[in-house]
This record gives structure tokens, C-alpha cells and sequence, in this order.
């Protein structure tokens, strides 16, 4: 089932295009990470699902209903922003009960409280203040909202930024599970191309307000659509190189020759590598050769098993 779908969404800030006819469909059961550059439009993709901004043309469906001009509180999602998340002078029980929906008795209420605060291990800290909670045990709460209130369209804005490593990791593995314990979607907003692939059981890379690809890790990892994308994904540096297509081979500006998929005479293409797979070139070493590219600038040379074709 079609949990969210967007059809032709745009989004405008005045004159500023940020979102440029975006199109996506996120089914029952599905990890969602939007990855993109700082600026690139993340936050206001779910803003918009949420129903705090209206797109500028195109429409929003969740779980099959048109919710395009849907007031937020009417929709089934539950949105965990950037900051906070919680509300500062209250007791985060209280705050995580706003999350509740629906009329509920007193102790159901409060036992759905538990039960959410339980599953982020903040149960025996719901009395404290915001305040009195570390960065990450805030997040977690902010999280326990979510999860309190039953959502079926969970939207978690970069819930792993300014947290120290270990901690990540640990909350990652609590998303996770969390993910899969919880029916309905999860859709998690970040710019950190590692945390996209650990977590997404699909990722959906924005590049200049379009949707660049949306595939499995897997599938980004192998076959990335664009540089960009390649780029998103986090590794080191990404270096490319313009190809035109010749008499069978691929030649660089400086005429160098390299072997690469087949295409028509003239095509154009671009090649591109990770800084982490250049090896240092050895005194003597073969200046050209069917199985690795040198790259004069760093001295070095990388394997063409490790270099990423982006046909045009
Ligand atoms: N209310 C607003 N009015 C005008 N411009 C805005 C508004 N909100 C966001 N923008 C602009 O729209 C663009 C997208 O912002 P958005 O917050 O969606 O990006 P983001 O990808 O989430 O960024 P970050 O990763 O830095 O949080 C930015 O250029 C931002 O300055």
C-alpha cells in the first residue's frame, strides 16, 4: 500500500525555487531517508508532508486520501523537528503525551506514555524537566512523542545531528527497531550519506530541487545516478573526469585512452572515483594500462573495478 505520495510537488520561497516537481511513492513498511545537501529543501519536503507549509503546485496523498490542503492535525503523521521537539517547562511525560492522540481514558493515556517513554529506555525520566536531560535522551523523547502517537507517517528531521558518535549508533539501532516494531512509515531527514545507507531500506537523494535518485543503499552504492549523488554518499572526496567516447575507448581532455562501457562515437560521458581508492604510483610503474587509471595530479593510481561511470 501507498502509505505517501507525492505528485509533482513544487515548492517556492518567493522567487527562490527550492523543490522543482518532485515525485515519490513510499510504501507500508518502508525506511525512508532524504539525503541532501545543507539548504537543498529536506526540512521543507517534510514540512510540507506534514502539513505546515503548502506546496507552491502539485499534490500530497497519504495513505490514499488528497491531504494537499489538509490542516496538520488532520493528517496521520507525526512530525520530530530539528530542534527540541519537547516543550521546555514541562516534564517530558507531559510532552510526550501531547503526541497522543484520539479520546483516551486518563490511564490509557498515561500507559501509552509508558509504553513509548519504555521503548527509548526513558522510562523512569519522565518526571525531569528538558532541562535536566542530555542531548541524546532529549532526542529520544522528542522520538517517544512520535511513537506515542500512533502516526503511521513518522517524519524524524536530522534526529541524529549534534549527537557524539557512540551515542548514534546506539540510536540508530533504536530507530531501527523502532521502525520495525511500529506500522505505517518512516521517513528521516539528514545530510550524513552513512547514516542514509545504514539506515534506509531506500534513499532519496535531492539535487538541485529534484529528486537525483531514489534506489536501494545498494543500488546507490553500485550504479549512482548522478556525481552528485555519489558524492552525497559520504565516502571521501569524489573526483571526476570528462570523457568523450573514440574509436572504441574513452579519451580524456589530454587524449589518455581508458577502457569503459560501450557507447556511439561521440558520446560524452563523465568518470569518477573516490579519493580512498587512489594508490600511490610506484616509480616505474606502466604509465597506461588496461587495468587502472593514473591520475597525474596525485601521483596515483586507481583500479578500474573502482571506477563509477555516469553515462549521459
Ligand atoms: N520560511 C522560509 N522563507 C524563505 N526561505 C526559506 C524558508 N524556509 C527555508 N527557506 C530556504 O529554503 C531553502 C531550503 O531550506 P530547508 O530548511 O528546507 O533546507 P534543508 O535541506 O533542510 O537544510 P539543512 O540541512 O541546512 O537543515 C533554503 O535555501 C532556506 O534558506
Amino acid at each position: 500500500m501507498q502509505v505517501v505520495q507525492l505528485n509533482n510537488v513544487s515548492l517556492r520561497y518567493d522567487s527562490n525555487k527550492v523543490l522543482d516537481e518532485i515525485s515519490v511513492s513510499v510504501q507500508e513498511g518502508e525506511y525512508v531517508v532524504i539525503l541532501g545537501a545543507s539548504g537543498c529543501g529536506k526540512t521543507s519536503l517534510l514540512r510540507m508532508i506534514a502539513g505546515l507549509i503548502s506546496p507552491t503546485s502539485g499534490s500530497i496523498f497519504l495513505t490514499g486520501r488528497d491531504v494537499t490542503r489538509v490542516a496538520p492535525r488532520h493528517r496521520d503523521v507525526a512530525l520530530v523537528p530539528q530542534q527540541a521537539g519537547v516543550y521546555p517547562h514541562w516534564p517530558i511525560g507531559r510532552s510526550i503525551g501531547m503526541g497522543v492522540r484520539g479520546r483516551l481514558s486518563r490511564p490509557e493515556r498515561e500507559q501509552r506514555i509508558r509504553e513509548a517513554a519504555k521503548m527509548v529506555e526513558l522510562e523512569s525520566l519522565l518526571d525531569r524537566l528538558p532541562e535536566q536531560l542530555s542531548g541524546g535522551q532529549l532526542r529520544r523523547a522528542a522520538v517517544a512523542k512520535a511513537i506515542a502517537s500512533r502516526a503511521s507517517v513518522r517524519l524524524l528531521d536530522e534526529p541524529l545531528s549534534a549527537i557524539d558518535a557512540n551515542l548514534r549508533y546506539q540510536i540508530e539501532k533504536d530507530l531501527s527497531r523502532l521502525h520495525q516494531q511500529s506500522p505505517g512509515v518512516t521517513i528521516h531527514v539528514t545530510h550524513d550519506g552513512g547514516e542514509a545507507m545504514r539506515l534506509a531500506s531506500r534513499v532519496a537523494v535531492i539535487e538541485n530541487g529534484k529528486i537525483a535518485q531514489f534506489d536501494t543503499p545498494d543500488q546507490l552504492r553500485t550504479r549512482p545516478a548522478t556525481p552528485g549523488v555519489a558524492s552525497a554518499l559520504g565516502r571521501s572526496a569524489l573526483i571526476t573526469v570528462p570523457v568523450t567516447r573514440i574509436d572504441g575507448a574513452w579519451a580524456s581532455k589530454d587524449g589518455r585512452k581508458v577502457a569503459g562501457p560501450d557507447a556511439p562515437t561521440g558520446s560524452t560521458s563523465v568518470l569518477g572515483y573516490y579519493e580512498e581508492d587512489l594508490k600511490p604510483l610506484e616509480a616505474g610503474q606502466a604509465p597506461e594500462s588496461s587495468d587502472h587509471w593514473i591520475d597525474h595530479q596525485r601521483n596515483a593510481t586507481v583500479n578500474h573495478d573502482r571506477i563509477v561511470w555516469f553515462l549521459e
